[in-house]
């Protein structure tokens, strides 16, 4: 029972294939078909083979003429189902994958934020590229040999009892050996193949790590260590190929040596039997010819066997992937804004990002409002808790216990279209797309018109740099925006979120120091986008906290205390230090100095 248990086990992922099977079922059947004329033409050729013998012998050449005029049309028949055969596996394989590829990658876009950060990216990336492209003999040439050969091994084994009985019966004795020593094979091959698909995951993601961190390993001076390591890991790797590829090839030795020594021994046997007037010489030729047909699938069973162990190794981590749990039902879109009418509450919210209970508890009990059409800051040492409170608003995560509420509905029961169609996000880093600076502002508003378009980029200080690039709006952003500034990017983001003009704002004020002219001008900017909409921000400026309506002092997951500025630098030892370290030092414009 056990043993019946781990091979499906082993093969769960090939029923897992079944649908996506189903729904090219007619390309299937007609595989089908093409499988089964190719093993009629197998046993047909060996008839013919015996016929001809036989009439060659007998010196009938009338008989000889037909069968080879038979043979001609033969060859052509099986020339046009060898074509038949080959293009369309290939073309039910890649339509199959091509499915199984959009499914995975809408699959990963519905996972909840958690799912990436517990995965590395380069991982991901493998699975998508180098495990889909190894599950293709799943789905096509090693399926479909799977199902011809051992059917094929089973009809020329009942034509040959019908030729011999004696002789096949002897025969038959030694294929359970065969079998045998393939299904261990199978075990040990499927096994090394998932740690040879593992391994090329962690390459992947150490070759992403390299590219996205290139400045880093430059000003570390890495490049050594960085190429040390990359030639160790793929030393592992190949060592793994190496094992694979001594093992398969003594299977494909022993098999090989299997099938000649079954072939020597059915003929030694047929001679004696012909000598004894048992046998025709043509009988034993197409005896011979099907002895092929019988041994052939058996030995080439372990290549498939070998391609099919590997696939199914690839597919296991396919559908690991498929069978992680998604967040939302369907993708979210972009829908129409609704305002924001009371506001949003933070009541008694605790989290922990790991989902264990001894893992820390980033945000404890934390209460606090942002009544609709005003501005609160949040104020704190680094690691306070700052950019979780937004991850909870934004629904990336939900609170362990307590909620988060936007007018009065706790966020959680929120439509993930409709809670980020009121949320406009700019954090400190802007993330842009490569493709071209229009391409990047459409990401808000696909329908947005040029002149949108323009006003957006206007309003956000973006317009005049926009102008003096070579290209324009046109102009290519490369990887991550690399081609240009910081501040151009964050003015970019700015436009970004104009066009989105979401009513609640969530604003993680950038903390890297911009020039003093590029500063005013993504100040500047800012203004512009708070203006007229509910605003939380991660304040690190000075000004900013002078403009808030309120400022929320948080010091290790916890609410210290809340109120405006000079109210806090009064009662707030926590805010006085912050303001003394943090804000201070900071010159102020001439109206925000005079409020202090
Ligand atoms: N994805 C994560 N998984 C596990 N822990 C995390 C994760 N993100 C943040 N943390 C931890 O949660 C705590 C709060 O982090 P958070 O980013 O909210 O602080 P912050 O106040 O925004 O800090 P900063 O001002 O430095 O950005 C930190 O101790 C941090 O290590």
């Amino acid at each position: 029972m056990k043993a019946i248990l781990r091979l499906y086990e082993s093969y769960r992922p090939l029923f897992r294939l079944l649908p996506y099977v189903k729904r090219h079922g007619w390309m299937y059947a007609a595989l089908f078909l093409i499988l089964f004329l190719d093993i009629g033409s197998s046993l047909f050729f060996a008839w013919l083979i015996m016929h001809v013998t036989d009439a060659a012998v007998a010196a009938d050449m009338g008989r000889l003429k037909l069968l080879l005029a038979v043979g001609a049309v033969f060859v052509a028949v099986s020339g046009l189902t060898i074509f038949a055969n080959s293009y369309l596996q290939a073309m039910t394989v890649n339509k199959v994958r091509k499915m199984l590829s959009n499914d995975v990658y809408r699959h990963l876009l519905k996972q909840p934020v958690r799912f990436y950060s517990e995965r590395h990216s380069g991982d991901l990336l493998s699975r998508l590229t180098n495990d889909l492209q190894a599950m293709e003999n799943a789905m096509g040439y090693s399926l479909l040999a799977l199902i011809q050969m051992p059917l094929m091994a089973g009809m020329a084994l009942v034509y040959l009892f019908t030729l011999n009985w004696q002789l096949a019966l002897l025969c038959l004795l030694l294929g359970p050996l065969a079998l045998g020593a393939g299904s261990l094979m199978g075990n040990w091959l499927r096994r090394n193949g998932r740690t040879v698909q593992n391994e090329l995951g962690r390459l992947t993601g150490f070759v992403a790590d390299t590219i996205a961190g290139q400045l880093i390993v430059r000003t570390f001076a890495l490049g050594r260590q960085f190429a040390e390591r990359y030639e160790r890991d793929t030393e592992r790797l190949y060592k793994l190929e190496q094992k694979e590829a001594k093992a398969f090839s003594f299977y494909r030795a022993g098999s090989s040596s299997f099938g000649t020594a079954l072939f020597l021994f059915s003929l030694g046997v047929g001679s004696i039997f012909i000598a004894q007037g048992k046998l025709t010489v043509g009988t034993l030729m197409g005896f011979v010819m099907l002895l092929r047909q019988l041994v052939s699938p058996l030995s080439g069973l372990s290549g498939v066997w070998n391609a099919m162990q590997r696939s199914l190794a690839a597919s296991e981590r396919i559908f690991e992937l498929l069978d992680a749990k998604p967040e939302t039902g369907e993708l979210p879109q972009r829908t129409r804004q609704k305002p924001l009418l009371e506001g949003i509450r933070f009541e008694r919210v605790s989290f922990r990002y790991g989902e264990s209970a001894d893992s820390a508890q980033v945000l404890d009990n934390c209460s606090f409002d942002v009544p609709a059409g005003q501005t609160v800051a949040l104020v704190g040492p680094s690691g306070a808790g700052k950019t979780t409170l937004f991850h909870l608003l934004l629904g990336f995560y939900t609170p362990e216990s307590g909620y988060v509420a936007m007018d009065g509905c706790d966020v959680k029961t929120i439509g993930r279209s409709e809670l980020t169609a009121r949320l406009g996000y700019v954090p400190q880093d802007t993330y842009l797309f490569s493709g071209s600076i229009r391409d990047n502002l459409l990401y808000a508003k696909p329908e947005a018109a040029e002149t949108e378009l323009i006003a957006a980029a206007k309003h956000a200080n973006a317009h005049d740099f926009i102008m003096s690039l070579p290209e324009g709006y046109d102009t290519e952003v490369g990887e991550r925006g690399g081609k240009l500034s910081g501040g151009q990017r964050q003015r970019l983001a700015i436009a970004r979120a104009l066009l989105w003009d979401a009513p609640v704002l969530l604003l993680d004020e950038a903390t890297s120091a911009l020039d003093g002219e590029s500063e005013q001008l993504v100040q500047e900017a800012l203004a512009r986008l708070a203006a007229g909409r509910t605003t939380l921000m991660i304040a690190h400026r000075l000004s900013t906290i002078l403009n808030a309506d309120r400022i929320v002092v948080l010091e290790s997951g916890r609410v210290v205390d809340q109120g405006r500025h000079a109210e806090l630098l009064a009662r707030c030892p926590l805010y006085a230090r912050l303001y003394e370290h943090q804000f201070r030092s900071e010159p102020l414009p001439e109206k925000a100095a005079a409020a202090v």
